[in-house]
């Protein structure tokens, strides 16, 4: 039997968790770097992670380290942390591994860069791959089935050396090497989620979900397009999968943000002091500046991060529906 080694995850949120639990489930030990020394305090001796995963008991073969240097010399990392601090965590490791797996999903707000880029910078030598795709960590935590995109920057190769230390069971990778096309399904979807949970909140019914969604799925394409995404990609597991999961659920933090919104409350007050991230908010921002710069038609991404900013949902909601009727297929605002 070949030796099962040690696989690295940085971040100890609900999906970093979720997936060192998943990738214990073979036996394997897993190193899991928590920014709070409580987390990690909690998963070596009670086996739990009660900030962020409550609901899970962890295998003892996870071991919880606050010492990046922990994670020197493992081959395989994967990366959760929020999209907004990778890049410092990153420029942390004393050592890059062979390979790193990105499974936040968001743009870099300063720089505007996807996460692959970001990893590039701080890692030139490392092999990156995008694992994304409908996944809510507890059911992942709870072992029950899922699937994902594995995009892998050096193709079949790349795919043939990871995927076996990644896939289990009941999480299935499929391939793909379109990396950018992965990202961007990931990111736009959180913000979409926002904005279905905002039509939720206003009472707006089912149809204007579906609308939206169909419709969040056009700026999805079109952004994806210009950025060399494939149409392909962003119909899969990383773009339409995902975008349906967090479009219907509460279980979604976006969604239920969106929500919140909807109902009357403050987008500032829901913001503040919030121990879990709601990506959606943080991408909104550069999304809408991005589609600006390179005049992508992106009305529900443009209107989200309005109400975001603190507008009345009601009022932007009824400026999206008052705009002049076009064929789907039409590029403009
Ligand atoms: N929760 C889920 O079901 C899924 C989440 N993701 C993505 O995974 C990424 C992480 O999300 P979650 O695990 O859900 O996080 P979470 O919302 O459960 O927890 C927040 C995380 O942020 C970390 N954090 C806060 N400040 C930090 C800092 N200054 N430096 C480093 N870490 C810091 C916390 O330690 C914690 O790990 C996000 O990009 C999210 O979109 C992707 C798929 C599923
Ligand atoms: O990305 C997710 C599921 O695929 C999790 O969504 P939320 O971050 O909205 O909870």
């Amino acid at each position: 039997m070949s030796e099962r080694k040690t696989i690295g995850v940085i971040g100890a949120g609900a999906w970093g968790t979720a997936l060192a639990q998943m990738l214990s489930t073979d036996g394997r030990g897993v190193m899991l770097w928590a920014y709070e020394d409580e987390v990690v305090n909690a998963v070596n001796s009670a086996h739990r992670n009660p900030l962020f995963l409550p609901s899970a008991e962890l295998s003892p073969q996870i071991r919880a380290t606050g010492d990046l240097a922990d994670l020197a010399r493992l081959d395989m990392v994967l990366v959760v942390t929020p999209a907004q601090v990778l890049g410092r965590v990153l420029a942390d490791l004393p050592e890059c591994p062979r390979d790193l797996v990105l499974c936040s999903k968001g743009i870099e707000a300063g720089t505007k860069r996807l996460m692959n880029d970001v990893a590039r910078a701080a890692c030139p030598d490392s092999a990156i791959a995008v694992l994304s795709g409908p996944t809510f960590a507890h059911e992942v935590a709870q072992g029950l089935p899922t699937a994902v995109t594995l995009a892998c920057d050096g193709g079949r190769e790349h795919w043939d050396r990871i995927s076996p230390e990644i896939a289990r069971p009941a999480f299935r990778p499929y391939y793909s090497d379109d990396v950018t096309g992965a990202e961007i399904g990931g990111a736009i979807k959180n913000v979409l989620a926002i904005a279905c949970g905002v039509v939720e909140g206003l009472g707006l019914g089912q149809n204007a979900r579906a609308a939206l969604i169909a419709r969040g799925y056009a700026e999805m394409l079109r952004f994806g397009e210009t950025l060399g995404a494939r149409t392909e990609t962003l119909a899969g597991l990383c773009g339409l999968g995902d975008l349906v999961l967090t479009c219907s659920s509460t279980s979604s933090r976006n969604f239920a943000l969106g929500k919140a919104l909807g109902e009357g409350q403050n987008a500032a007050d829901l913001m503040a002091d919030r121990r879990t991230v709601a990506e959606g908010a943080h991408t909104a921002p550069v999304l809408a500046e991005l589609a600006q710069e390179r005049g992508i038609a992106m009305p529900i991404t443009t209107a989200m991060n309005t109400i975001l900013q603190g507008e009345n949902p009601r009022d932007i909601v009824a400026a999206l529906l008052a705009r002049p009727l076009r064929s789907e297929q039409e590029e403009s605002e």
